[in-house]
């Protein structure tokens, strides 16, 4: 109990200093933006303090937080929001995608499909989900499969609007293959738009960028033709 308060103190006085700090984006337009002390805190005082703020709304809401389903609800949502959900905020989660020399020498499109996205609209803080499908030609470079999958997962776990997300995702694959002949579509669906709002429960989103040899008509189509073909 006693380092929780110390936790909480924390908190309130790093509310301040973010208060100052709010309109201190110092990254680029395609980067999620966060303050430059975003990494100031521990995960452990982050859930902390979520913990404690997600415990207000909960009362506010009129919720009985002694109840025996309730009462372990803030921490497992601060825990979940740190750990699972909002894992990608963390440079240091970042996936390392070791690169290989290309010795088959190889030069066709590798198309990865139906990748699972769970991420979370910036909006309105519910679920994202949907696929993606990702390709590369690869000029020297190859990169494990599963890495693949991986940069997409690092991208979609934190607030996201689809469009960024899929262009970060693209330029973390051209980075990481050293090649710009890289395509990315997401095909998702939103919940802010499917559960409540407009509440349309059979439209989906769809965006893409294609880069490199995917300009032309002849590579996208193929890629098209790969990710439809079941
Ligand atoms: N472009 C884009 N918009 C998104 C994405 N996810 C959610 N949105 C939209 O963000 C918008 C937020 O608009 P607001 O008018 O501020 O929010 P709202 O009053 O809750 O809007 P409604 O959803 O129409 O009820 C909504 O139109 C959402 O559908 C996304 O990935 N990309
Ligand atoms: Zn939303």
């Amino acid at each position: 109990m006693k380092q929780k308060e110390t936790l909480w103190n924390i908190m309130d006085n790093h509310d301040l200093e973010n208060e100052e700090a709010m309109d201190d984006h110092v990254m680029s337009s395609l980067d999620t933006p966060l303050r430059k002390d975003a990494f100031d805190l521990s995960d452990n005082e982050k859930i902390a303090i979520i913990e404690k703020h997600f415990y207000q709304i909960m009362h506010t809401l009129g919720l009985d937080l002694t109840d025996d389903s309730l009462k372990g609800t803030p921490a497992r949502v601060a825990k979940m929001y740190v750990k699972e959900i909002f894992h990608g905020l963390h440079p240091d989660n970042k996936p390392l995608a070791r690169r290989f020399e290309n010795k088959y020498k190889y030069n066709k499109m590798l198309v990865e499909r139906d990748i699972t996205v769970y991420s979370s609209c910036e909006h309105h803080f519910v679920p994202i989900i949907g696929k993606a499908h990702v390709a590369y030609i690869p000029n020297e470079h190859v990169i494990g499969l599963s890495k693949l999958n991986r940069i997409v997962h690092y991208y979609a776990r934190r607030p996201q609007v689809q469009e960024r997300m899929t262009m970060q995702i693209s330029n973390e694959l051209k980075q990481a293959l050293k090649t710009d002949n890289v395509a990315v579509l997401i095909e998702a669906d939103h919940l802010c738009v499917m559960s409540r709002g407009v509440n349309d429960v059979s439209s989906s989103t769809i965006t893409a960028e294609y880069s490199g040899l995917f300009e032309q008509e002849q590579y996208r189509n193929e890629f098209l033709g790969h990710v439809r073909s079941k």
